[in-house]
C-alpha cells in the first residue's frame, strides 16, 4: 500500500492521503518493523485455536487475491467476502435534511459496509418525525441544528429540497471550513456556483443527480464538480455513489438539467408506464394484482435485456425481435405510434429540463 502505484480512484485517494502522508510514512517506515509483525503460516499452523482468514474482495489496502492464493497454498482455511470494499473507515458522513434520498443513503452506506460504523453518519431534520424515524431505523445520532453535522463531519450530503437550499446553505457557512470539509449536493436544479457563493471563498462543492432506486441499490448517478473540488473529492463521491447503485461519472453541469429530467425523475415515468398498462391488462380481463405483477415483471425483464452483461440489445433490435409479422405487437404498437407516445416521453424529458433551468434561476 505504501509502495505501490495507484490504478483506481480508490487506491489514488488511499494513496495521497495515507501513503504520502508525512505522519503515516514517518511512522510506518520508522517505527513499525514489519519483521515482528507479519504472522507467518507456518506460526498460524503452530497455534492451538483455529485459524480462518476473512478478505474483503474489493479491499483497496490488502491485495486479497494475492495473499488468498498464498495462504491456500499454505492449507489455510480462508474465505474471499464477494462485493465487500475497504470501508471509508474515517470518513465521517452529515446529512442536511434527513427524507427520503437520506435515509436511502444511509441505509446503503450501513449495508453494504462503506463505512465501517453507524457512528460515522450524523443527520440533521427540521421535522421531529424524520429525526425518529432515522434514530429508530437506522440507528444514527440525529439533531435539529445543521450546524453540529458540519462540526460532526468531514463530508456533507446536502438533501434538503430546492427551496431550502439557501436557508441551509446560510445557517452553515459558518462552521464549513473549505480546506476540510467537501459539500455534496443532490438538490435538483441548483448549480455549484450558486452553491459555491453561499459559502465561504475556495468551498469545495460536488453536485450529484442519484434517483430513488437508490432504495434498493439500484441507482445511476452522475455528477459535475465545482471549481475547487479535488481528485480525492471525486473519488470519494464516485466510492459513496456506487454504493447505491452505479455512478456513471462526471458530465458538463450544463447537462445536470437532462440528467435530472431523465434518470432523477424516471422513476415516476416508468411507474406511470406500468401502470398504464396494468389497466390495459385489466381492461382485458386480468386481475389487478396479476396485471400489475406481469406489467412490473415485464419491466425488470425489459431492462436486464436491454443492459444484457455479455450482448445487450438495441431498444430497437428487442422490438422488432418481439413483433413478428401479422402478430399481435405490432398491433400494439401501432396503436403507440397513433397516440404518439414517442413525441410525448422526448416532450416529458424537455419538460422536465426545462422546469430544472427554471429551478437554477
Ligand atoms: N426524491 C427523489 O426521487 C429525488 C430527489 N432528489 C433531490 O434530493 C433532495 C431531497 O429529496 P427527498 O429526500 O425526496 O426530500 P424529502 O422532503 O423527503 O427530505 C428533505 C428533508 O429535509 C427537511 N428539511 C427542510 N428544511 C430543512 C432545513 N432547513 N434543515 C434541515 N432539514 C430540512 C425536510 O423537512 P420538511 O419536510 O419538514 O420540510 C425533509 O424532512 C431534493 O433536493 C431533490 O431535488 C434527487 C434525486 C431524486
Ligand atoms: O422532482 C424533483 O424535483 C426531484 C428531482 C429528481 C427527482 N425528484
Amino acid at each position: 500500500m505504501l509502495y505501490r502505484q495507484p490504478s483506481s480512484p480508490n487506491q489514488l485517494l488511499l494513496h495521497t492521503s495515507c501513503a504520502e502522508d508525512l505522519y503515516s510514512i514517518y511512522h510506518l517506515q520508522r517505527h513499525l518493523c514489519w519483521y515482528e509483525s507479519i504472522l507467518w503460516p507456518e506460526d498460524m499452523k503452530q497455534s492451538h485455536g483455529r485459524i480462518h482468514v476473512f478478505f474483503s474482495e474489493d479491499d483497496d489496502i490488502v491485495p486479497t487475491s494475492f495473499i488468498n492464493d498464498y495462504l491456500e497454498k499454505s492449507n489455510i482455511d480462508t474465505t474471499v467476502l464477494s462485493d465487500f470494499k475497504h470501508v471509508l473507515s474515517n470518513l465521517k458522513i452529515g446529512l442536511l435534511g434527513a427524507g427520503r434520498m437520506s435515509q436511502a443513503l444511509a441505509r446503503s452506506l450501513i449495508e453494504r459496509n462503506v463505512v465501517s460504523s453507524k457512528d460515522q453518519i450524523m443527520a440533521s431534520d427540521v421535522d421531529e418525525n424524520q429525526r425518529n424515524i432515522v434514530a429508530s431505523q437506522l440507528g444514527i445520532v440525529t439533531t435539529a441544528d445543521n450546524r453540529e453535522v458540519v462540526k460532526e463531519s468531514d463530508l456533507l450530503i446536502l438533501a434538503v429540497k430546492p427551496k431550502d437550499v439557501e436557508s441551509v446553505l446560510k445557517t452553515i457557512r459558518e462552521p464549513l471550513l473549505p480546506h476540510y470539509h467537501l459539500l455534496v449536493s443532490i438538490a435538483a436544479g441548483i448549480r455549484t456556483t450558486t452553491i459555491e457563493q453561499l459559502l465561504k471563498p475556495n468551498s469545495r462543492v460536488i453536485r450529484v443527480m442519484p434517483n430513488v432506486a437508490c432504495l434498493v441499490n439500484a441507482s445511476c448517478s452522475v455528477y459535475s464538480s465545482g471549481k475547487f473540488a479535488t481528485t480525492d473529492d471525486r473519488s470519494v463521491v464516485n466510492t459513496i455513489f456506487s454504493s447505491i447503485g452505479s455512478c456513471e461519472g462526471e458530465i458538463d453541469e450544463n447537462l445536470l438539467n437532462a440528467v435530472t429530467a431523465l434518470s432523477g425523475s424516471g422513476p415516476a415515468y416508468f411507474s406511470v408506464l406500468v401502470e398504464a398498462l396494468a389497466d390495459g391488462g385489466v381492461k382485458s380481463g386480468l386481475s389487478r394484482s396479476m396485471a400489475l405483477t406481469l406489467a412490473i415483471k415485464t419491466m425488470l425483464g425489459t431492462a436486464q435485456l436491454l443492459l444484457g452483461k455479455e450482448q445487450p440489445f438495441h431498444p430497437s433490435q428487442l422490438k422488432d425481435a418481439v413483433a413478428s409479422p401479422g402478430g399481435t405487437t405490432i398491433y400494439g404498437l401501432e396503436m403507440m405510434e397513433k397516440a404518439g407516445i414517442r413525441a410525448a416521453l422526448m416532450e416529458t424529458v424537455t419538460a422536465a429540463t426545462n422546469r430544472a433551468a427554471q429551478l437554477e434561476s
